[in-house]
């Protein structure tokens, strides 16, 4: 590939951990994403969260319902586990089709997971019977021990929680969600095949000194928080690497602006009507735009053993510039990098 690249032809996009929400801000967020991606696995902490097969079917089709006319986006949907999520709701989620992975929210590591799990050790018949049918357990890795720094949560995390639960049930396949640390690229780089993660746009591109230097950034506020320049530096290391263990997943995370600018202001990241240009941004600085089709469009669905996409998608050398705000109902939602220029834009689409 040139250096310098005007245009980028990549395989059209799957977005591996999304936020979609319900109501008045599904309606404003899900043509973003049915935009630039073909498929998105859709997070499931609604308040009640989508614990069942029934529900996320249920919720399959408000999505459906809320993308524009025409619009061939799939919802690939999961469960939220909870301390009662018996084995048989695992047999009906792998059989209706419609349910693609079950999510670990420890309780209390982040937004909406109250429900969270909080012994994971006792669920071992529900992960089992996961492993033996094939189905994914995406985690949030982050430790709740008030004891232990937030900077330090997802490193604890996996000495704590993921490599015991690793020998436990050796079988299960593992996403471990939006990682930020170089631990955790080291731990997902070093596991065997059935063991992957999602990386962020954010994660990629900005360290914690974004987040805190010369005033609190409250879009920049997620969870994991931004670590430190080396951890960002294994990030971009992994994820820029070739290896299918790693591949796009934004935690486009909506909140209406008054509860991300508020003196408790809540964690997550809206990304989605920016996150290939933003995922282009940090391969080209990495010097290694040959690698972001796969990144972007190949190794996900490898992992989640679905088709890659055959379409294409355009990206320009074009600046542009991100909008302040996008309208949701009576609010509005503050996008990363909103007012801000981006280098590459989304040109088309094309088969
Ligand atoms: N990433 C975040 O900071 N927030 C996510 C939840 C999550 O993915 O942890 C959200 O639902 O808002
Ligand atoms: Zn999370
Ligand atoms: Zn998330």
């Amino acid at each position: 590939m040139e250096t310098n690249p005007q245009r980028l032809t990549l395989p059209r996009p799957d977005d591996w951990h999304l936020h979609l929400r319900d109501g008045a801000i599904l309606e404003a967020v899900a043509g973003h994403s049915a935009a630039t991606f073909a498929r998105a696995i859709i997070m499931p902490n609604l308040q009640p969260p989508v614990t069942t097969t029934a529900l996320a079917a249920e919720y399959r089709e408000r999505i459906r319902a809320a993308l524009p006319a025409g619009s061939d986006f799939q919802p690939l949907m999961t469960l939220y586990l909870t301390d009662n999520t018996e084995p048989a709701e695992i047999d009906r989620a792998v059989d209706s089709g419609l349910v693609f992975a079950v999510k670990l929210y420890p309780a209390g590591a982040t937004t909406h997971s109250d429900a969270g799990v909080t012994d994971l050790a006792t669920l071992t018949p529900t992960l089992e019977r996961m492993a033996e049918r094939g189905l994914p357990l995406l985690i949030h890795g982050e430790v709740t021990d008030p004891a232990v720094d937030i900077f330090d949560r997802e490193a604890v995390f996996i000495e704590r929680v993921l490599t015991p639960l690793r020998t436990r049930v050796p079988a299960l396949r593992i996403v471990l969600e939006h990682i930020t640390t170089r631990q955790a690229a080291e731990w997902v780089r070093d596991a065997d095949d059935g063991v992957a993660a999602t990386i962020t746009p954010q994660h990629l591109l900005h360290n914690r000194n974004d987040l805190l230097v010369g005033g609190i950034r409250p879009h920049r506020y997620c969870l994991p928080i931004l670590k430190r320049e080396e951890h960002r530096q294994a990030v971009v290391a992994a994820a820029t690497s070739g290896s299918p263990k790693f591949f796009a997943g934004t935690d486009s995370a909506p909140h209406p602006r008054g509860a991300k600018e508020s003196a408790c202001g809540c964690a997550g990241i809206y990304s989605a009507p920016q996150a290939l240009p933003l995922y282009a941004e940090a391969f080209e600085a990495a010097g290694a735009l040959e690698r972001l089709g796969d990144f972007v469009g190949g190794f996900g669905a490898d992992f989640y053993r679905l088709p890659r996409n055959r379409e294409t998608v355009e990206l320009v050398r074009e600046p542009w510039t991100a909008p302040t705000a996008y309208p949701a109902g009576e609010e509005t939602i503050v996008p990363l990098r909103a007012g801000e220029t981006l280098a590459w834009r989304v040109a088309g689409m094309s088969d």
